[in-house]
């Protein structure tokens, strides 16, 4: 099999801030006002601080107005249910998003299920769930990362999928629950596999589509992909590498990989997403998206199809 096509999630993402923001000017014009999202953020654990940042940044660049509430490690429930609340009445956020992992002593279930569902840009509300679930997909919002990955997907296979096998590993109520029903909406044959699935290997290999969300780096070598299968690569694990140095304080210098070994499963793949550059820019863009979506519907516009 010849080396797979490298599927750039960077490209495709940047084509869709183009869009959000040619829509955001529109709608601008119309109505006075910017779509708003806002941040909300508990604690000071580094990768989600640079995470956050990301969003920001993009926000803006989106001509969103962008807030952000940075609460310390030990707030109380009640303080984060307050600030939820207060966005949910706020009339120029028409986007929040709580970062998840909350501090342990914080009920995340408690805080998802207080977010205005029609401010539910994560698509994490159960209102949200159960429309994406029932094929109500024009009212729901959908978990930016599998709302994301379909789309690379399309870019490949485009929108039918009729016939293809798609086996996703991972069963997370944030990717692969909400990744099965986007690809069973477009007609794919969908298994998910997961940590007790028995002969995982042997059911990977059976997948035409294959979307890797364990959280196990590597894991997912050429011998679990079918040659001419798109490949999926959501996972983002930071790695130790040696090979690239030491850092200031002494410890080893760090990368990105993700759940699927790139070099072995790109000798089999048609098409396969990197890490970085693949997925997670498409989980930025796709809640760009949806905040804009949000702000289209309050102002009763059409919102762009992505
Ligand atoms: N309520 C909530 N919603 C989220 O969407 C959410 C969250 N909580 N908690 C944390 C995770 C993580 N996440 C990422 C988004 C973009 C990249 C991304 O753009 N990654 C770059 C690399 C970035 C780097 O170099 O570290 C890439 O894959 O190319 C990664 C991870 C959203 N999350």
């Amino acid at each position: 099999m010849a080396e797979a096509k490298r599927i750039d999630g960077k490209a495709v993402a940047a084509r869709i801030i183009e869009t959000v923001k040619a829509s955001t000017e529109t709608l601008k014009a119309k109505t006075g006002t910017a779509p708003g999202l806002a941040v909300v953020i508990v604690g000071e654990d580094p990768a989600s601080q640079v995470y956050v940042g990301s969003k920001a940044k993009t926000a803006k660049e989106c001509g969103f107005t962008s807030i952000k509430h940075e609460l310390d490690a030990e707030t109380s429930e009640e303080t984060l249910l307050k600030v939820v609340r207060d966005l949910n009445a706020d009339p120029a956020v028409n986007g929040i998003l709580v970062q998840l992992p909350l501090p342990k002593h914080i009920d995340e279930a408690k805080v998802i299920q207080t977010i205005d569902p029609d401010k539910d840009v994560d698509g994490f509300h159960l209102i949200n769930v159960g429309r994406l679930s029932t094929g109500a997909l024009a009212e729901a919002f959908v978990p930016c990362t599998p709302a994301g990955s379909m789309l690379l997907v399309r870019e490949v296979l485009g929108d039918d999928l009729s016939g293809k096998n798609a086996v996703i590993v991972g069963r997370s109520n944030i990717v692969g629950k909400p990744m099965a029903q986007l690809l069973l909406a477009a007609n794919a044959t969908v298994t998910i596999a997961h940590s007790r699935t028995r002969d995982l290997q042997a059911v990977c290999r059976g997948a035409d589509i294959l979307v890797a969300a364990v959280g196990r780096p590597e894991m997912l070598t050429g011998d679990y992909v079918k040659d001419g299968a798109v490949v999926i690569d959501v996972g983002i694990n930071r790695i130790e590498a040696p090979e690239k140095g030491l850092k200031e304080d002494g410890t080893p210098k760090t990368r990105l990989v993700g759940d699927v070994n790139y070099a072995e499963a790109s000798e089999k793949a048609a098409a396969i997403t990197p890490v970085p550059g693949g997925v997670g820019p498409m989980t930025i863009a796709m809640l760009m998206a949806n905040t804009l979506r949000s702000a289209c519907r309050v102002a009763g516009a059409e919102a762009p199809k992505f």
